[in-house]
């Protein structure tokens, strides 16, 4: 692999800086790697590097890593002969090779305290082990450019209260019964009156500002009020009065799925969880309000004949936006012609948080008339919405986040990406109280993955049989039951941490989270904007943590052009946690002392850290291939980066030794493969063979599946 390899010189007492550009003389063993190093390079070892003009991403400095050292080339005493080097992938996947002058450079900039190469004895067990150095040939963190930004405002609340709503009793009481609301929402006072009056509305509002009532009392309020009262059977089967469609894949809408002082509006959720069989049996029962996602709505259209729209007059469409981003809109035709079809006129509300060109799109065509609500300081509040997608087109690109959202961002190198998140976790959850942590990744694989590092290395031992850090997973390949159960428990804990995909990004509405990490940056800002919406909901504070690279840095300006402003947070202030947890101490002939100025104690704490994390995965071939798993879910997703912003996420400026090492993985993989599983589409699957094609020559199968497994 391509990594250089540390021993911790815990005798010396000279402070290493992060990223230090101090010159320092290179020692025999650098000067002897070098030399090897750079004959390996001419004599052809490297041949198989895309060359300049191939690469066609980004070339600013940072994304550029400096080549590292291989591990086995540097005589250790436990390695004193050097090996043959490994086929590293990293060293392909480098866009540039550093010349010799600049390999020289990354070379000397390790420190006094860092220049040796060797072992050490860390962690609980004492074991000695060799790590591959965490802080050496890093990329520098440049300066981070904050544009000016001007931030939405919207207000959450009015000081209007329910009781001024033409509505039935009940449901006054019931609502307040529900959410301890004694003001309207500003969203829930600008569209409750429209859609009480009958008309279309779309309505953009920030995330956890009270959407799902704000359309949730005037359906149950007009469809209570229906004369004769409605029946949810009869000898023809179901008939849904309204359908309401959600990305959401949780169910967690306690404000539609009772209707409990109307006992004979039924509502029903059919999200897959269970076997068709149960579903047709559910909705033959007969369900009023059909609480549902377009691909299963659709799997009924097509295979239950007992489901009938002639009944139809509320058609909702909740994260409208995401609907359609998802490829929904196949399905979305389907459903619209088969309610357009039949039945009576029909009312129509699109919502969703981020107003996109897709949202104005489906307003103009699936709509008459609709109202456009926006709430918002720098809105019109509501307008009519004109049937020219442009002008809606020009707003969508303006995001508003919570008022008392606080939004940071840290630049963390690849390789330091896992003791980082794994301290911010420790530092939320461990020595500060009461978090409750939402970390979102970009695959199942890695959500799977994580959770089994972090139960084993973080999680501590069982106090009253708890452990002392819960974590939870949330993922699309959990069933439903799972998901909910999830949910529901993660819901209630005091403190947690949930570990996620994309998932749990949209319509979930979890009390008291305190703080939002995006370990892997969305592929949208849009999704930015609902991923920290989990957090600082109704008024609430909350935080948000998003992690880049520093070759990644640019997705702050693309944030910012969304009118979203992070604030930096430094990687060395959340290493600085390992200082107070003893589990991660260097043990040996120094035990009990100091081992030196602070910042390197972090460092070498981050080390025994990542060394624990190492030991876990090479503890069996299992965990091996877990994290192999893992990182080639992670690859696959860094490739489905949509085109506009492939100048900043392109595979082709990954360090994959570096990202390997962010898996916990000592070796640069071999034999990793993008699967049959891999069909995110010709386009990504073009892409992906174009990067294999590009670095390794391969012949790639028909059908698009590439296989990586070195050369
Ligand atoms: N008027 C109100 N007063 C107090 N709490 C309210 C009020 N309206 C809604 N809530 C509560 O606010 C929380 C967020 O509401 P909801 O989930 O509807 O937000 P949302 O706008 O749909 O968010 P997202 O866009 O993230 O899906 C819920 O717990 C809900 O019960």
């Amino acid at each position: 692999m391509a990594e250089d390899t540390l021993m911790l010189n815990l005798s010396s007492d000279t402070a290493p800086a992060c990223h230090s550009k101090s010159y320092q003389r290179p020692t025999s063993q650098e000067k002897w790697a070098l030399k090897k190093a750079q004959k390996r390079k001419y004599s052809g070892i490297q041949k198989g590097l895309p060359n300049k003009q191939q690469f066609n991403g980004p070339k600013t400095k940072d994304q550029q890593p400096p080549e590292d050292m291989e591990e086995e080339d540097v005589p250790t005493h436990k390695n004193p002969v050097r090996k043959p080097a490994p086929k590293d992938a990293a060293k392909a996947l480098s866009p540039e090779t550093p010349k010799p002058a600049q390999r020289f450079k990354a070379q000397t900039k390790m420190t006094q305290k860092s220049k040796h190469v060797g072992e050490h004895k860390g962690g609980e067990d004492g074991v000695f082990i060799k790590t591959s150095s965490l802080f050496r040939n890093n990329p520098d963190i440049p300066d981070v450019h904050r544009p000016a930004v001007t931030q939405l405002k919207e207000k959450v609340f009015t000081s209007d209260s329910f009781a001024e709503l033409d509505l039935h009793p009940h449901l006054i009481n019931r609502h307040s019964l529900y959410t301890n609301a004694v003001f309207l929402g500003s969203v829930q006072k600008e569209t409750i009156p429209v859609l009480l009056s009958g008309q279309d509305a779309v309505v953009r509002s920030q995330t956890g500002s009270g959407k799902t009532l704000a359309y949730g009392i005037p359906l149950v309020q007009s469809l209570q009020a229906v004369e004769p009262k409605i029946k949810h059977w009869d000898v023809m089967g179901s008939f849904p009065l309204a359908v309401c469609l959600l990305y959401c894949t949780v169910p967690s809408f306690p404000s539609l799925s009772s209707c409990q002082p109307f006992t004979w509006i039924v509502p029903g959720v059919l999200m897959g969880g269970e076997k068709r069989k149960a579903e047709k049996a559910r909705l033959r029962k007969g369900i009023n309000i059909l609480i549902t996602t377009p691909g299963r709505l659709v799997d009924h259209i097509k295979n239950t004949l007992s489901i009938a729209f002639s009944a139809v007059r509320w058609l909702i469409l909740d994260e409208a936006d995401r609907i359609l981003d998802l490829g929904f809109e196949k399905d979305l035709t389907v459903i619209l012609n088969s309610l357009n079809a039949t039945g009576p006129p029909r009312q129509n509300v699109l919502l969703s948080a981020t107003l996109t060109d897709g949202l104005s799109r489906l307003a103009v065509i699936s709509m008459k008339e609709p109202v456009s609500i926006q709430v918002g300081e720098n809105s019109e509040g509501i307008n009519n919405l004109t049937p020219d997608p442009t002008t809606v087109r020009g707003k969508s690109d303006r995001f508003a986040v919570p008022e008392r959202l606080q939004q940071h961002m840290v630049v963390v190198p690849s390789k330091l990406r896992l003791v980082c998140l794994a301290a911010f976790i420790l530092s939320k959850c461990k020595f500060e109280k009461g978090h409750k942590i939402i970390v979102f990744v970009s695959s199942c694989e890695a959500v799977e993955f994580l959770l089994i590092l972090f139960n084993a290395v973080l999680s501590g031992p069982k106090a009253k049989q708890q452990p002392l850090l819960s974590f939870f997973r949330l993922h699309g390949n959990m069933k439903q039951e799972e998901r909910t159960e999830v949910f529901q428990e993660f819901s209630l804990c005091k403190t947690g941490i949930l570990l996620c995909t994309d998932v749990a990004a949209r319509g979930l509405d979890m009390p008291q989270v305190t703080w939002i990490v995006q370990y892997n940056p969305p592929t949208t800002p849009a999704e930015y904007v609902h991923r920290v919406g989990r957090t600082a909901r109704i008024g609430a504070k909350g935080s948000s943590l998003l992690f880049l690279t520093p070759a990644e840095m640019s997705y702050v300006t693309s944030l910012a052009n969304h009118n979203i402003s992070l604030s930096e947070m430094k990687m060395e202030m959340i290493l600085s946690t390992l200082m107070l947890d003893d589990r991660f101490k260097v043990r040996g002939k120094y035990d009990g002392k100091s081992s030196g100025a602070p910042e390197q104690e972090v460092q070498e704490r981050a080390t025994v850290l990542q060394t624990e994390f190492e030991n876990v995965v090479h503890n069996d071939n299992n965990s091996v291939q877990a994290a192999k798993r893992a990182l080639q879910s992670f690859l696959r997703a860094y490739t489905a980066y949509p085109s506009n912003m492939k100048h900043i996420f392109h595979i082709k400026a990954l360090h994959l030794g570096h990202a390997a090492k962010s898996f916990g993985l000592r070796d640069a993989p071999q034999g990793l493969s993008l699967g049959p599983s891999f069909d995110r589409g010709e386009q990504a699957v073009a892409r992906v063979v174009d990067v294999l094609d590009d670095l390794y020559g391969l012949p790639v199968a028909s059908g698009g599946v590439g296989v990586l497994e070195g050369r």
